[in-house]
């Protein structure tokens, strides 16, 4: 069993709620614990990541969130930003999944928020997962 941290952007209630119970389920099914921090956006979960990985109590991490499309070029900086501090934590070794789902619009956010529809939270925790198991088969 490992333990794992999820890392939510509570931006949009319902849709985090929607992609943690994804999330949470995939973790469980898989015989592991989790725990989850709230950080207030996107931008902030690589951060978070990073101050956890410090503290070395977990296993893996989970990035959850929402990014939908506004009126400015913000959107390509979060959505794109959030990635690429995750993407360079996990080059650096950390077993992390990206469940920051980055959407035109509030529809398309929830169909991919669904467990029973694209269960992106669940996708997320498995691939964190994935990676996870990964890391033990190369520590030999
Ligand atoms: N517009 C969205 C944001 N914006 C907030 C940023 O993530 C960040 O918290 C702020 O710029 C302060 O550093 N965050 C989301 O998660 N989703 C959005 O749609
Ligand atoms: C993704 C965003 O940053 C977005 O919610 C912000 O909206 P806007 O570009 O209209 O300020």
């Amino acid at each position: 069993m490992a333990k794992f941290l999820i890392v939510e952007a509570r931006f949009y209630e319902h849709l985090n709620d929607m992609l943690l119970d994804g999330a949470r389920g995939a973790l469980e099914a898989a015989g592991h614990e989790h725990e989850t921090l709230t950080v207030p956006g996107a931008l902030e979960i690589p951060g978070a990541i990073s101050l956890a990985i410090d503290s070395g109590e977990y296993d893996g991490y989970v990035a959850i969130g929402v990014v939908i499309r506004g009126e400015t070029y913000h959107f390509e900086i979060v959505a794109g930003e959030s990635a690429r501090g995750i993407m360079a934590l996990t080059m650096d070794g950390a077993a992390i999944g990206n469940g920051i789902i980055t959407t035109e619009d509030e529809e398309q956010a929830l169909a991919r928020a669904d467990k029973t529809r694209k269960n992106k939270g669940g996708e997320a925790a498995a691939a964190a997962i994935a990676m996870y198991d990964l890391g033990q088969k190369f520590a030999g």
